[in-house]
């Protein structure tokens, strides 16, 4: 590999998420649960680009509302450079200049993209190369949605969905994501599902011991097949962020009564993710949606996790 000079820019691509399936069982003693996720990456990107600096450092800019994301050192970016800095005895710092395509606190990893960026590219600036398992491990320290955030493709993800195994996908699927102008805290979300559980004796969405992916998804996922995908698609989250937010019920009937397979809230919401059949429903569904002044945004997947890019 050659050696990046004292003035390079090192350049790193993540994608954002969607989860096709999420089943949320028992709420665990460190505060998070144990989850069945099926994962999707899709081509909305974070472009992450680094260089040499002697401290630590975040610059925003981007196709979405970027009010939300703190450009101080709780910045997961910054905590990402951090952790490698402090795993690889690294005494340097770095300049993160991020480019924010995935919708902020949307539920669709777009913070979790930026940390997996992070590490490759400051792995490259550095030369610091650390093995991919435990750049892997380091993610799994970020959050949850950071290791699929570097594999990226199609996985499942069991534990607190941090513990992935690749899952078999042909073809491509066609999305209209509506993007809320507001966000979800996922915690927030996460405590409203321990809440109905616990008002409605844990009968109407009892948690599952051991949750696993429906082999009906991995089924679709495999066939290429979007209509099998939108019988099963499933988000235990979906019912809290509705109750959290109201208003997300009228844009899951929007998208369905203009052309949608299926709508679904894209983990922690508040993005709707809707299934389309092809690109020409994907299209005029999006018109629809921008019609009703809702933002729409198409993208399709699976796609490729974290990657450097030659500019
Ligand atoms: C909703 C999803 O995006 C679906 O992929 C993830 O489960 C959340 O992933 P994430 O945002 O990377 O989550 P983290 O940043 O690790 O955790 C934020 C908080 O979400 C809750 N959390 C997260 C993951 C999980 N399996 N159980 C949880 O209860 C916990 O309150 C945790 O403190
Ligand atoms: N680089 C970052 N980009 C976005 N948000 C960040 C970043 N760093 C810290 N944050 C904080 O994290 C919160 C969640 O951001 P993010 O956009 O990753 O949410 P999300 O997509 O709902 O996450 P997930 O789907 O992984 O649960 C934001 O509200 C913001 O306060």
């Amino acid at each position: 590999m050659t050696v990046p000079a004292a003035s390079a820019v090192v350049h790193a691509r993540a994608p954002g998420k969607i989860n096709v399936f999420l089943k949320v069982g028992a709420l665990l003693d460190d505060g998070y649960h144990d989850v069945a996720i099926a994962y999707q990456a899709v081509s909305l990107f974070e472009e992450v680009r680094v260089r040499h600096a002697d401290d630590f450092s975040v610059s925003l800019t981007g196709s979405v509302e970027l009010g939300r994301v703190p450009t101080d050192p709780s910045n997961i970016a910054i905590r990402a450079a951090r952790l490698l800095a402090r795993t690889t005895r690294y005494l340097g710092g770095v300049h993160i200049d991020i480019e924010k395509n995935v919708p902020v606190a949307g539920g669709m990893g777009g913070g979790s993209a930026d940390a997996a960026a992070t590490l490759i590219a400051c792995d490259a600036l550095w030369r610091t190369d650390l093995p991919r398992e435990q750049l892997l491990a380091l993610a799994r320290q970020l959050g949850a949605d950071v290791p699929f955030a570097i594999t990226g493709g199609t996985a499942i993800g069991t534990g607190r969905g941090d513990e992935l195994s690749p899952a078999l996908a042909k073809g491509q699927f066609h999305w209209v994501l509506a993007v809320a102008d507001f966000g979800l805290s996922t915690p927030t979300v996460y405590t409203e599902l321990d809440r109905h559980r616990e008002r409605h004796a844990r009968d109407i969405y009892p948690a599952d011991p051991t949750p696993t992916v429906d082999a009906h998804v991995l089924q679709a996922l495999r066939a290429g097949d979007p209509h099998m995908l939108a019988e099963c698609l499933h988000n235990d989250l979906q019912a809290p962020a509705l109750h959290l937010e109201p208003s997300l019920a009228e844009t899951l009937e929007l998208g369905e009564a203009n052309g949608a397979l299926v709508g679904i809230v894209s983990g922690s919401g508040p993005t709707v993710a809707f299934l389309a059949a092809d690109l020409d429903s994907a299209l005029d569904l999006q018109v629809a949606l921008s019609a009703a002044r809702l933002k729409a945004v198409r993208a399709t997947g699976p796609v490729h996790g974290a990657r450097l890019v030659t500019d």
